[in-house]
């Protein structure tokens, strides 16, 4: 049984106030997080237990910091102001926000979330990037569960727009609208939700797509790359300006998306999708690993991320969703907008 939202507690600063960020647990997304909060101008705060969490961290930092640069910088953003606290209690100590990036571990993350809202200011809002878990499942074994809330991120958070926020049973509603204000403020793009849905909106979308590529691969129907390329190649080309039912609309001519659905309706009822699960056996593990080796052609992890953002900076700019040549996009009361001070 989770305790209700906690009266009591007093009110965060205004998003638009917040200068100082603490991210826990600092692997790919706690990292991510860590270099787009620095982007940002953000004095930030980071802590994690693995003995060589700093030293990657900052690896991270330093691989983000060109795509950074060409997206645009804030005022006075470094990577000089990240600090590496020795202890979660000093990581949160004076934050404004809390982003939890630990691994995806139920029963670590309700034990993380309650020691975190023990040692985080009263009233700061703590975000969790679970890629799934609801937070009525997270939350209840926090004193004061109504600041706890879901901020699921993209990777990398410092390239990718989108956030989905969500509070879990206990969550105070005004949380959820001042941590949906707030990554406004700090240069995201939200989707705030008003009911809790495992995987929320895009993963239980991504999910749908990644167990038929399984099934696929793992009845030898197609090969990493065929999947990999129908999805580059194809649909992914219009999906990065125009979702799946706007694209799907156009499919109907000037009829639209009702000739579409009169037209391709009944297809939906078609044998083409098998929605349960296949078992994830070493086979398939194997098939799927040599697979992406195969398609990686030889390129390293650190030279796929790079073309990778390089990638999704040439999607944004191509789109409009980039000031070409950099720039400044963000609300923020000391920010600058095209080089004047605000
Ligand atoms: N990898 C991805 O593409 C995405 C992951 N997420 C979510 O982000 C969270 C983190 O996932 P990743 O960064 O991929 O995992 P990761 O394994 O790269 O990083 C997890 C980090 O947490 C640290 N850690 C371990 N125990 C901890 C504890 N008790 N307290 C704080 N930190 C601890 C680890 O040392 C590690 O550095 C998960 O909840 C995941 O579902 C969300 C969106 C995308
Ligand atoms: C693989 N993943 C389920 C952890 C991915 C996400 O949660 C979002 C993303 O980055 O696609």
């Amino acid at each position: 049984m989770t305790a209700p939202p906690s009266a009591s507690s007093p009110a965060p600063r205004p998003p638009e106030a917040v200068r100082r960020v603490a991210c826990v647990g600092a692997g790919v997304i706690g990292g991510g997080w860590v270099a787009h909060f620095l982007a940002r101008g953000y004095d930030v705060t980071a802590w994690d237990p693995a003995p060589d969490a700093e030293e990657k961290l900052r690896r991270l930092v330093d691989a983000a910091w060109p795509a950074l640069e060409q997206l645009g910088l804030a005022e006075g953003a470094s990577p000089t102001r990240l600090t590496v606290a020795p202890t979660l209690q000093d990581a949160v100590a004076g934050a404004e926000f809390v982003q939890e990036s630990a691994p995806e571990k139920l029963e670590l993350k309700r034990s993380l979330l309650a020691e975190l809202d023990a040692a985080a200011p009263p009233g700061v809002v703590i975000a969790s990037s679970t890629s799934g878990y609801p937070m009525s499942d997270m939350q209840g074994e926090a004193a004061d569960p109504g600041r706890l809330l879901v901020g699921h991120p993209f990777n990398p958070p410092y390239l990718i727009p989108l956030v989905e926020v969500v509070g879990g049973r206990s969550t105070d509603p005004e949380a959820v609208a001042w941590a949906s204000r707030f990554y406004e403020v700090a240069g995201k793009s939200v989707i705030t939700m008003d009911r809790e849905l495992p995987g929320f909106i895009a993963n239980r979308l991504q999910e749908a797509l990644w167990r038929e590529a399984l099934h696929m691969v793992a009845n030898g129907e197609a090969s990493v790359r065929d999947i990999d390329d129908s999805i580059t190649e194809g649909p992914g080309l219009r999906w990065a300006f125009m979702g799946p039912c706007l694209t799907f609309a156009l499919a109907g001519g000037e009829g639209g998306m009702a000739h579409m659905l009169d037209h391709f309706g009944p297809s939906l009822k078609s044998p083409w999708t098998r929605l349960e699960a296949p078992e994830l056996d070493s086979a398939l593990r194997d098939a799927m690993v040599d697979g992406c080796d195969e398609a990686a052609g030889g390129r390293s992890i650190a030279q796929l991320v790079a073309e990778r953002d390089q990638g999704v900076i040439d999607v944004l700019r191509a789109t409009g969703r980039l000031p070409h040549g950099g720039g400044r996009h963000t609300d923020r009361g000391d920010a600058t907008v095209e080089g004047e001070t605000r």
